[in-house]
């Protein structure tokens, strides 16, 4: 087996000790390096790297602190931090340990154990970000799945609250699925709603965006910083680009081929208010848009 290749980021206020690990695994992996706790919380957070060798003493904020900051947020949250250092007293590893580090490496530093180590937790790394990436995506459609869509869902809610910035949603289902299932069978089904996933997938342009499967055939799609023109704008995309994949539906009193009818809905969210309420507005649009005939966007105002 090939060792795991990874990105790794290395916290020490002493260059001398930067150059040794950069020397020792340069070769396999791609190293970049933080001076302090700081500036490694930034780098973290910005460019995640798969694993962090962290020294514990460090003038301003130590590797203790800098390692339970990192767990504090969940954007870090699941980087494994090894521990480097000098300190080798049973309290200082368990000290570490209950910091959230997964490991501890002791100085003077041997160039195999480092490397052995390193190899191993970018190999579970690797394994949890599978395994991870497994419980958020949904099977038939591979776009974001419900329990992926609620914790972004709650994370962008409270991001907007901070930021004053708009979150908006939009629930998109595709019309007469029933009479589609009843006409060409379960199995066709099931390839009409990934080619309509994977297809409105294709219309998310921004990093934010979130096209999640919301149940059966229904989809939502959260739009962080968006307004409800924006929303309008995306939704007539949605639209048309589920209109030109032209997966034939003779079974449907609206049209020729698969239509989607979609809600909107968008707010600044402000403290006392629920996510739900988002949910709701854009529910309640969806209603109205298969009273009004189907194939079409409804919005709520803002
Ligand atoms: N093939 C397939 N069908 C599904 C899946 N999930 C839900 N469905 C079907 O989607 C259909 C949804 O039917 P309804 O809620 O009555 O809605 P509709 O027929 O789309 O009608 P309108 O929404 O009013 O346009 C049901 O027949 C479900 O069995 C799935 O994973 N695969």
């Amino acid at each position: 087996m090939t060792p795991p290749r990874g990105r790794i980021l290395i916290v020490d206020d002493a260059m001398e000790n930067i150059h040794f690990l950069h020397r020792l695994l340069q070769d396999e992996h791609k190293v970049v390096f933080a001076r302090d706790g700081m500036k490694a919380l930034e780098m973290a957070r910005t460019q995640p790297p798969d694993l962090i060798l962290l020294d514990a003493l460090m003038p301003g904020m130590d590797g203790f602190e800098t390692c339970a900051a990192l767990k504090d947020m969940p954007e870090t949250r699941d980087i494994p931090v090894i521990f480097v250092t000098a300190l080798d007293s049973p309290d200082d590893e368990t000290g570490a340990l209950e910091a959230g580090a997964v490991d501890f490496i002791n100085k003077p530093l041997n160039a195999a154990v480092v490397r052995a180590r390193v190899r191993t937790h970018l190999a579970l790394k690797q394994q949890g970000d599978l395994l991870r990436a497994m419980t958020m995506t949904d099977g038939l459609t591979r776009v974001a799945n419900r329990r992926c869509f609620d914790d972004v869902l709650e994370r962008e809610w409270k991001r907007c609250e901070r930021s004053g910035l708009p979150l908006a949603l939009i629930l998109a289902d595709i019309d007469h699925f029933k009479l589609y299932n009843d006409r060409y069978g379960h199995l066709a089904g099931d390839r009409c709603l990934a080619d309509v996933a994977q297809g409105m997938e294709t219309c998310l342009r921004r990093p934010p965006d979130l096209i999640a499967r919301y149940g059966g055939e229904e989809f939502a799609i959260l739009l962080p910083h968006e307004d409800v023109d924006g929303a309008v704008t995306v939704a007539s995309r949605l639209l048309d680009k589920v209109r030109e994949l032209a997966i034939p539906h003779e079974a449907s009193p609206t049209a020729s081929v698969v239509t989607a009818s979609l809600g909107i809905s968008a707010v600044i969210p402000q403290r006392g208010m629920e996510s739900s309420s988002l949910i709701a507005a854009a529910d309640a649009c969806l209603y109205e848009a298969k009273k009004a005939g189907r194939n079409r966007c409804q919005a709520a105002p803002m």
